[in-house]
């Protein structure tokens, strides 16, 4: 932590904000949270340590709010128990667990100024005057507002109302802070300059935070460790590069961008070698798990393809969509037998061109059909992001629905 570069116009400010910190590992023991018939959390394990980010990430639905609220206290649980070291924390009331959160909407209060809106939290803890308006003065320092102080919070952009929901957050110097898709109503730019500034303040204030987030590229940049979740199980945990290169099962894979996700016959195997092939396409892969069945699934990220570069391993396919990206094109192609592939071309292409699509062994990740991720299609429209689920079960089931069938 120390390390870390100060956050913006700072220096001074950060030691006073700075969190109390000081815990060892926060439990979530085998925590449910049921809305009547429907089970949001399954028994949910998940150990979070002092002073690391964690992402929690996965589609609508997944349960990651619910997870979020029933740390915070907003949400009493239905099962299990939350530890903060030794102390249980599932039976307090939100206000008595010192957590600070910062909403997708900000939920700033619109009557009040921002200097009130950031003096709040310390307010209803009864903070000497003198104290709280050093330390809000410290907050607004930290997040570049003090220019700002006496408007309202109508009067700002939404980086600025969401700069604001961060300094109330940390000024009550809370143990824990949690985000809940806090950058989702930003543009594009002010997403990737908040996303920078989150980073930098959990790092100079010393903070422990838990990001929700349904952004595979946002979760993957800020945290430490990410943990992806579906129907309120975790699928996998790991460091970025962990879930990034090493996807579990094709859930995670499809929600870490292996877009194209090929359920095709499995033609040999030595070892964990495995060749799968049909008419158009021979794909060698590195199994990730047992295989059994007669066909496998094969994971490949769009940009692992390289066009033009057949050999062993090639996927013949005529262009059927090209999008402008800038540095290169987003191709859409379809293989003899129907399979939508997806991959990047530095050159210009146009619907009708045969392109023979190279791909090295190991990036090529195989899975059993229909293995821990409860199939592949299932797997591959919810873990992908908009737009894409189309492509990737017209992916899986062309010329191959007797496997998921
Ligand atoms: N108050 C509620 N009443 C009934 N069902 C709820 C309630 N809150 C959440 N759920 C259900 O619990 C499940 C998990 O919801 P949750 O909001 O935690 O998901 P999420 O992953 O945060 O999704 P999103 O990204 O859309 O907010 C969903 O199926 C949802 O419909």
């Amino acid at each position: 932590m120390t390390g870390a570069a100060p956050a913006a116009g700072t220096g001074e400010a950060a030691p006073t904000v700075r969190g109390r910190g000081a815990f060892g590992t926060l439990r979530m023991e085998a925590v449910s949270r049921r809305f009547g018939s429907a089970t949001a959390l399954d028994r949910l394990d998940l150990t979070i340590e002092g002073g690391e980010f964690l992402a929690l990430l996965g589609p609508s639905g997944c349960g990651k709010s619910t997870a979020l609220n029933c740390l915070a206290g907003l949400l009493p649980l239905s099962g299990g128990s939350i530890r903060l070291d030794d102390e249980r924390i599932d039976t307090l009331p939100p206000e008595k667990r010192g957590f600070g959160m910062v909403f997708q909407n900000y939920a700033l209060f619109p009557h009040l100024t921002v200097r009130k809106n950031v003096a709040f939290g310390l307010a209803v803890r009864g903070t000497p005057k003198a104290e709280m308006a050093r330390r809000v003065d410290e907050a607004l320092a930290l997040v570049e507002l003090s220019d700002h102080a006496h408007k309202l919070p109508g009067r700002l952009s939404g980086g600025q109302q969401q700069r604001v929901a961060i300094a109330r957050a940390v000024v009550i110097r809370p143990r824990l802070v949690l985000m809940d898709e806090p950058l989702s109503n930003l543009d594009a730019k002010l997403r990737l300059q908040m996303r920078t500034e989150i980073r930098k303040l959990h790092q100079s204030l010393g903070l422990t935070t838990v990001y929700v987030t349904h952004d595979q590229e946002e979760a993957l940049a800020l945290a430490d460790r990410v943990v992806v979740l579906r129907h309120g199980v975790v699928e996998q945990i790991g460091t970025p590069e962990q879930v990034y290169t090493f996807p579990r099962n094709t859930y995670v894979a499809g929600f870490m961008g292996y877009r194209n996700l090929l359920e095709l016959p499995v033609a040999s195997r030595e070892g964990r070698r495995v060749v799968l092939e049909e008419p158009g396409l021979r794909l060698t892969g590195v199994a990730q798990e047992d295989l059994d069945g007669t066909s496998a699934v094969a994971a490949v990220r769009p940009d692992d393809f390289t066009p033009g570069r057949g050999g062993p391993n090639t996927v013949r396919v005529s262009v059927e969509v090209a999008e402008f990206h800038g540095r290169e094109m987003a191709v859409e192609g379809v293989t003899e037998s129907g399979r939508v592939v997806h991959f990047r071309s530095p050159e210009r292409m146009a619907p009708g061109d045969k392109v023979d699509l190279g791909v090295p062994a190991d990036r090529v990740l195989v899975f059993a059909t229909g293995g821990a991720s409860g199939g592949t299609s299932g797997g591959a429209s919810d873990g992908a992001t908009g737009g894409t689920s189309g492509g990737v079960s017209g992916g899986v089931s062309g010329g191959a629905s007797g496997g998921e069938g």
